[in-house]
């Protein structure tokens, strides 16, 4: 049995090796970068208009109007002092323009524009490189594409991007009892939900598996699925059969299929029979079958290593600190992952803590992590992980 400490810091410490794709910009969203991008130009490429309104040549306030710019013209106007031309929003500034006045500011008599105030040197003029300037760095190597970055990269002209590619995912939900919704079951069977909860949170954030399989409490069956399922993934999640009762063969599986046991164990509630485990490059999660506790070190566990997999810079969920609305003592014996809701910046612990619960975890926005034996009073800081 391990800490919970001692367990991330395992899978942390896993040495990986990182593949990388071109994608298209519109699928690059969520991967990170493989190499660091360069400014082929200056952003923008050209002194721009802020604003609908009239470039101005000089600081006055009269004007006379001698032509106009519309956004994507690239006719050059030759200003001279006391001149000025309609421009609108995007549209390139004459080389002499001073400064741009927005329409509501202003009123036209005939071809002279008269200025409600006067004009600031600079005012409204978006400068060329005032984003970026040609030869700069736009993002370091790791970078994740979140969409702002999409947009910026698409204003560089950039159709694709080399990134890192994704880790492949193959599920194994395991359990003689679990039978697919929409299909009859008799007493004593329940429906799989597991592998909904586990593809949901894969897609929640970026993933998605390759291949999902269910397996019997059998077991050559357990070793013949978990054979094929490595056949094609980086990382196999498996649900269920990892305890010690007569019919959980997945440890047993996992060995026989040349998988090394990196950790059996954590000292948790829930998931405390989680399995972490490796075969040259490929990484094997087995999750408690508790729905709660395969969910929570999907959370915890399973997703730290994906975001590595990935390239990224940062791994996991980040843990925010939050005060308690009610006291509460953790009495599970274990420390503990509380199913919890953010509210108002206010965290409370709900009730329905059990490992097979899941209403209370799908109701709540929060993992609080509160340590064996601890008591919190009102207004006590929890550390928690926001999961929705
Ligand atoms: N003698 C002991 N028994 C148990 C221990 C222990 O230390 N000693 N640990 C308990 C804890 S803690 C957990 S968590 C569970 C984990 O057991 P397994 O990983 O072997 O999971 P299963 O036995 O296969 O299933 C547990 C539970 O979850 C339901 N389940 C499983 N898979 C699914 C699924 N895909 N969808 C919905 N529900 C699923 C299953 O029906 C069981 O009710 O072991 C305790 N026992
Ligand atoms: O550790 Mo188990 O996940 O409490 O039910």
């Amino acid at each position: 049995m391990v800490t919970i400490q001692e367990a991330l810091r395992i899978i942390q410490d896993q040495k990986i090796s990182l593949k990388s794709e071109l994608k298209p910009l519109e699928e690059a969203l969520g991967f990170a970068l493989e190499t660091e991008t360069i400014a082929p130009f200056d952003v923008p490429e050209f002194d721009n208009s802020a604003m609908d309104g009239y470039a101005l040549c000089g600081l006055f306030q009269e004007y006379q109007l001698v032509g106009e710019v519309a956004a994507g013209d690239s006719k050059e106007i030759e200003l001279k002092d006391g001149e000025a031309v309609r421009i609108f929003t995007g549209a390139k500034v004459p080389e002499k323009a001073t400064a741009v006045m927005m329409q509501e500011k202003t009123s036209v008599k005939e071809s002279t524009l008269y200025l409600d105030e006067m004009p600031r040197v600079g005012q409204n003029i978006r400068k060329k490189g005032g984003q970026l300037t040609e030869g700069q760095t736009v993002f370091e190597k790791g970078h994740l594409l979140n969409p702002p970055s999409l947009s910026l990269m698409g204003s560089l002209g950039l159709e694709a991007l080399e990134v890192i590619s994704k880790p492949k995912i193959n599920i194994i939900t395991t359990g003689n009892e679990l039978v697919k919704p929409g299909q009859p079951k008799t007493v004593g069977q329940i429906y799989e939900s597991n592998s909904f909860a586990i593809s949901g949170a894969l897609q929640q954030f970026g993933f998605q598996y390759h291949q999902k399989t269910q397996i019997k409490d059998d077991f050559d069956a357990t070793k013949v699925g978990i054979k094929r399922a490595l056949e094609s993934c980086d990382v196999l999640i498996i649900s269920g059969g990892i305890s010690v009762g007569d019919y959980d063969f997945v440890k047993q599986s996992l060995e026989e299929n040349g998988v090394n046991e990196l950790f059996y164990k954590v000292f948790q509630k829930p998931g405390k029979p989680l399995y972490f485990g490796r075969k040259e490059n490929q990484f094997v999660f087995a999750l408690p079958g508790n729905p709660a506790s395969s969910l929570t070190c999907f959370y915890v566990y399973v997703l730290p290593l994906l975001h590595r997999l990935s390239g990224y810079e940062k791994n996991g969920l980040t843990t925010y600190q939050f005060p308690i609305k009610h006291p509460f003592k953790n009495t599970f014996g274990r420390p503990s992952f509380l199913k919890a809701a953010v509210i108002d910046g206010n965290v409370e612990i709900l009730d329905g803590q059990g490992s097979s619960m899941i209403r209370s975890m799908a109701k709540g926005n929060a993992l609080a992590f509160v340590d064996d034996g601890e008591t919190l009073n009102d207004g006590d800081m929890v550390r928690c992980k926001l999961i929705s």
